[in-house]
């Protein structure tokens, strides 16, 4: 595994499901195939869960790792070819992508949707440069328009949790006070849309997803009837992708808190279980009492991250 940024560079979901559980039962089984490699975790955006999994699954694999938050302590970067170089920024990317990776194995980057270009933002103009300047494997920790990473574990704890063999699968938008990226749902549609679930979408009208992620899903813009029947919820905030209308890209379209998943909604599910990919906006995206009841999988969810990232941390070490 040279690159790690969408569902199809996993292969065959079977095979990767069977690979996390072998992990799962013993996450030290391959640590002697990291030893003296180095994994350095690049971030451009803030992170808990990617920062701490995939540093314990690089430990768990035997890897040195190295985490470099980019805007704090290193030279501001231009990430723009043919600037003159006159302002804030003390180095360019050009030079820093060749000079980190000269000092590892492997590289992570984080680097979210800028908003400013969604040409930009859906070519991966950053996650690119890396991948065509480093000459080293690298993955995606949540980059501009997949996070390949939670959609892996958020796969792992679908086939832990549940309890029919085609589950029905609902991706719901909520609110949220910030503009937040697509990265996130279109990934786990990346994914669903590969498993065999029963895959449904669910948002107001004017926040359709990519059609590259959202394929054969059936989307549905009335939430409760979405909702109907359904064994996982899996719910996320995401800015307006431009889709039906290029110039709202990355705006705030709708701040509708009936959209907040409550009791209520849970209530014509079939008894289903919440998901998150974390942070969460509580009373925003989810009230309280669905996020803290016994049908909520955040935290299993969460801890799932270690398994999907030590299982991509290990392909890649097998093809160094
Ligand atoms: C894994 C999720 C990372 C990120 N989330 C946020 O930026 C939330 C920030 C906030 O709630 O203020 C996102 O939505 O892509
Ligand atoms: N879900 C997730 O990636 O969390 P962080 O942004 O805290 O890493």
């Amino acid at each position: 595994m040279k690159t790690y940024t969408n569902v199809f560079d996993l292969g065959d979901l079977k095979t990767a499901l069977a690979e996390a559980f072998e992990i799962k039962k013993d996450r030290y089984k391959y640590e002697n195939l990291g030893k003296h490699k180095t994994c350095l975790l690049i971030f451009f955006n803030n992170s808990l869960r990617t920062r701490l999994s995939t540093q314990k699954a690089a430990r768990n694999l035997g890897m040195d790792v190295i985490v470099l938050d980019v805007n704090q302590g290193a030279w501001k970067l231009e990430t723009e070819r043919g600037v003159i170089m006159d302002g804030d920024k003390s180095e360019h990317l050009l030079e820093a992508i060749p000079v980190m990776a000269s000092y590892c194995d492997i590289i992570g980057v984080r680097s979210f949707a800028r908003f400013e270009s969604r040409e930009d933002d859906y070519t991966e103009k950053i996650l690119n440069q890396f991948i065509q300047y480093s000459g080293k494997p690298v993955f995606s920790m949540e980059a501009a328009t997949c996070h390949p990473l939670q959609a892996f574990a958020d796969l792992i704890t679908i086939e832990e949790y549940k309890k029919k063999e085609r589950p029905k699968v609902v991706l719901t938008w909520a609110p949220h006070p910030r503009a937040l990226p697509q990265a996130v749902p279109n990934s786990f549609a990346d994914f669903m849309n590969e498993a065999d679930v029963d895959f449904v979408i669910t948002h107001p009208e004017g926040y359709e997803l990519d059609p590259k992620f959202v394929r054969g899903a059936k989307v549905e813009y009335n939430q409760m009837k979405a909702f109907e029947g359904a064994d996982f919820i899996y719910a996320k905030n995401w800015a307006c992708p431009g889709v039906t209308n290029p110039a709202d890209y990355g705006k705030i379209l709708n701040k509708d808190m009936s959209w907040t998943v409550d009791a209520a909604h849970m209530a014509v599910t079939n008894n289903a279980f919440f998901m998150h990919c974390l942070p969460v906006r509580r009373n925003m995206i989810v009230t309280d009492d669905v996020i803290e009841a016994p049908t909520s999988l955040v935290i299993p969810e969460a801890a799932n991250r270690e398994i999907s990232a030590t299982v991509v941390l290990k392909r890649m070490l097998q093809s160094l």
